[in-house]
Formats: structure tokens, C-alpha cells, sequence
């Protein structure tokens, strides 16, 4: 399509995933420069009604506006014939189809990949679903909670805090992680095809999916085979590891080497010697190691969170200002590179506030080129070009 940039233009994406997972992966394709042919049930995405209440109309929830820039919607009711008619017509003219509906449900509606690629033998094919075939849980449902559960997430933030009820990490960090590897397998089956002609099926099962990210390092002394230690407490989840009071605000920071180190404690004011004073005073490495973080936090104490941004970058030691959910709005990073821009949709739903996509490709830049599509916005004009083009039949 002309109006894509990105080097995914001139890739047809016909996406009919709903909630998150699947649409935050085709919104990216979409940032990429693919086109995505966004087709929704009668009712709509059931992510279009979540938060409802302060929406401005029902059909654009907040969380929506989020995950379906650059895309177009096509209402289809694949329960009827003319609406599975319309998405195998679709389907003739895409390089991928992306779903994330259980098995049974696919099938059910005659479009699991043997019948896709019956009627497009070079489809790429991305599915998005629970757990992997053949396993104990093949065919359950599967939402972020469900997933963190089943990984093992929820037992990270008991470890920090004391609470011993497992909870989620309060981000749909399952739904997101896997969304990505959905990027990455579909664009990798792309590449594939583009050197072989050969188009293929791509699952993400969430668990498996999600359970390889989040144990990098939280199988800790499990790594080793045999194992060299219990699980518990690897360096992501060192109690030290949190933010310090500023004389306004709070700072992060990762002094890794013991110059960095020093040069922030002398700048709040503790010298080599009086470091060396207070280790002396310890009885074991543990005391030492507890008396340095009482010395990060009362060092960085003594200035304002500006002041040690600016000393941070004049003495190289890794330092950041901690922002809220409402200032990091209004970070000055963020606003010189207008990471955040208010883009207009309708005169019902006003503006929303779009954010940049994250990649920055030098020949081909990514572009938000459409705002997320209110519900069935472009069915008529996508199936008038299905019967009017008929390169597309
Ligand atoms: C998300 C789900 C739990 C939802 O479960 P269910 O509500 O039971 O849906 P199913 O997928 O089993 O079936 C979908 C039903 O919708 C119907 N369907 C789908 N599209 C259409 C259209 N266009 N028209 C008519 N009907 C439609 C389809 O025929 C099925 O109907 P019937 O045949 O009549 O049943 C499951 O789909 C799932 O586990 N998906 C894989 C993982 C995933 O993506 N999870 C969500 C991540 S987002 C998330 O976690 C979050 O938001 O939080």
C-alpha cells in the first residue's frame, strides 16, 4: 500500500486476534509498515469495552487505543457463510493471518492452517495460544494472570515485599512477551519464505513462551545440572536493588564498578576514608554489604534528583531519575524526542495520546500512518477493493 513506510511495506497482514497478546504483536507488524486488516466479530475486539466507563464512546477503551494504531477494521461474522466467504477472499490476498482463538475454535470456523493454507499454499500462519500441543494443558484457556501463574511470576513480588500471596506482576508482561516472539517467529517465517517460497505455521504457546523469558535468571543455582544451590534469590531480586530518596524525588542507581562507586559517594559527601571507617566498623561482608547501601541512600540524600542526573553524566556513574506513571509523561528525554504526540480520531472520541514506535530504522523509519480504527471503519471500502480489484480475487 502507498501509504505504509517501514520495511514491512507491501506485506498484508489479515488479523483476527482480540484482548492483547495478539493485537499488541499486529500492531507492531503494522509499526513495521505491514498493512493489517484488523477483522473483528459484530461485538468488536472484546478489548474495545474494557474501562468503559470513562470511555468516550464504546467501542475505544483506553487500553484499545493502545494496541490498534495502523490497522483497518473489517466487521465479519465468521459464523455466517458470506462472512467466512469474505475472509477466505481476504486470505487469498495476504502474505500472514494471525489468530489467537483455542483449537477447537478455529477449527470450528474451518480456518486452521491446513484450510489457510489450502487457500494461500505460501501463508504465514501466526498463532498465538496457551500452551503447546500435547502437553497437560493443551487447549485451555490462557490469559496474562493465568499464564504468570503457571510461570512462576507470582512469586516474585511476595519476594520482595513479605506478602506471601502470589500475585501478578501488575503489567500484562505474559500477553507482551509473548506478542513479541509472535513478531519475531512471523517475521522470521517471512524471511524463510522470501528465500525458499515456503509459507509455514507459527505457534506461540504463552506458557512456554513466557516461562523461557522469566527464568533467565531466576532458575538460579538450577542452571547448573546438577543443580549448585536452592532456588530463592538471584541478583534481580537483591532486597538493595530499589530506588533512593533524592532531597525531591528518587533516583536509580548501578555504581557496577568500585570507581563509580566511589565518585558518588564523595559527591554526597562520604570520602574513601570514611567509607573505609564504616566498613571497619562491620563484623562480616553481610554488615559491609549492608552498610554500603546505607551509604548509597544517605549520599544520594544530599541532592536534588536534577543535580545527580547532571553528575551522573559529568562523572560517568550510572544514574537515572525514577519517575511516577504520571511524570514519566513528562520526562525530558521522552519530551525532546516527542515520544508522546496527541493524535486526533473522530469528533466522539477526540484525540488520543499515541506513543513512538520503538524501532529506528535508518533506510526504511516506521510511521504511525493510521489511528486505531473505530469498530467496522473500514469494511466497506476493504471489500469494495476485494470485488473491485481483481487482482485480489
Ligand atoms: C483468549 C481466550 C482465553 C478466549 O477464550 P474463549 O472466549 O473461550 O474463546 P475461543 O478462542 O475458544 O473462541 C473464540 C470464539 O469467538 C468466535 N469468533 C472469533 N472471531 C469471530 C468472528 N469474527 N465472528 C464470529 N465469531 C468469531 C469463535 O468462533 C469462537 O466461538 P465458539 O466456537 O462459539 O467458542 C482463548 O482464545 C485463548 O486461550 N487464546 C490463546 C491465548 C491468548 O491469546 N490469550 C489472550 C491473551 S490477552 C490477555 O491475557 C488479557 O487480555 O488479559
Amino acid at each position: 500500500m502507498a501509504d505504509r513506510s517501514g520495511p514491512l511495506a507491501g506485506i498484508r497482514v489479515i488479523d483476527i486476534t482480540q484482548f492483547v497478546l495478539g493485537p499488541y504483536a499486529t500492531q507492531i507488524l503494522g509499526d513495521l509498515g505491514a498493512e493489517v486488516i484488523k477483522v473483528e466479530t459484530p461485538s468488536g475486539d472484546r478489548q474495545r469495552r474494557e474501562m468503559g466507563r470513562i470511555a468516550p464512546a464504546e467501542d475505544v477503551s483506553a487500553t484499545f487505543l493502545q494496541l490498534n494504531r495502523n490497522k483497518r477494521s473489517v466487521v465479519l461474522d465468521l459464523k455466517s457463510d458470506a462472512g467466512r466467504e469474505h475472509l477466505r477472499t481476504l486470505i487469498r490476498t495476504a502474505d500472514v493471518f494471525v489468530h489467537n482463538m483455542r483449537p477447537e475454535a478455529v477449527e470450528r470456523l474451518g480456518f486452521g492452517y491446513r484450510e489457510v493454507q489450502a487457500i494461500r499454499p505460501d501463508i504465514v500462519y501466526g498463532w498465538a495460544c496457551g500452551f503447546g500441543k500435547g502437553g497437560a494443558y493443551a487447549g485451555r484457556q490462557a490469559f496474562d494472570d493465568l499464564i504468570q501463574g503457571a510461570a512462576g511470576a507470582t512469586a516474585l513480588l511476595p519476594m520482595y515485599d513479605g506478602n506471601p500471596d502470589p500475585r501478578p506482576i501488575p503489567t500484562y508482561m505474559a500477553d507482551k512477551v509473548c506478542g513479541l516472539m509472535l513478531v519475531i517467529g512471523v517475521q522470521s517465517a517471512l524471511l524463510h519464505r522470501e528465500r525458499t517460497g515456503e509459507g509455514q505455521e507459527v505457534k506461540v504457546p504463552m506458557l512456554e513462551s513466557f516461562a523461557g523469558f522469566l527464568l533467565v535468571e531466576h532458575l538460579h543455582g538450577h542452571s547448573y545440572s546438577p543443580p549448585r544451590g536452592k532456588l530463592g534469590h538471584p541478583g534481580a531480586l537483591t532486597p538493595f536493588r530499589k530506588a533512593l530518596q533524592t532531597s525531591d524525588g528518587y533516583i536509580m542507581i548501578l555504581a557496577q564498578d568500585v570507581d563509580a562507586s566511589d565518585r558518588y559517594l564523595a559527591l554526597g559527601g562520604i570520602d574513601a576514608a570514611e567509607v573505609q571507617r564504616r566498613y571497619a566498623a562491620e563484623p562480616d561482608g553481610r554488615g559491609r554489604v549492608a552498610a554500603y547501601h546505607r551509604m548509597l541512600a544517605e549520599a544520594a540524600a544530599t541532592r536534588t534528583t536534577t543535580d545527580w542526573m547532571d553528575l551522573g553524566t559529568k562523572h560517568s556513574i550510572p544514574i537515572m531519575r525514577v519517575n511516577s506513571l504520571e511524570s514519566v509523561l513528562e520526562d525530558p528525554h521522552l519530551t525532546d524526542v516527542s515520544f508522546f504526540s496527541a493524535r486526533p480520531i473522530d469528533d466522539e472520541v477526540g484525540s488520543y495520546l499515541a506513543m513512538a514506535p520503538g524501532i529506528e530504522f535508518s533506510a526504511t523509519p516506521m510511521a504511525i500512518t493510521r489511528e486505531p480504527p473505530r469498530l467496522g471503519q473500514h469494511t466497506e471500502e476493504v471489500l469494495h477493493s476485494l470485488n473491485s480489484d481483481r487482482s485480489l480475487a
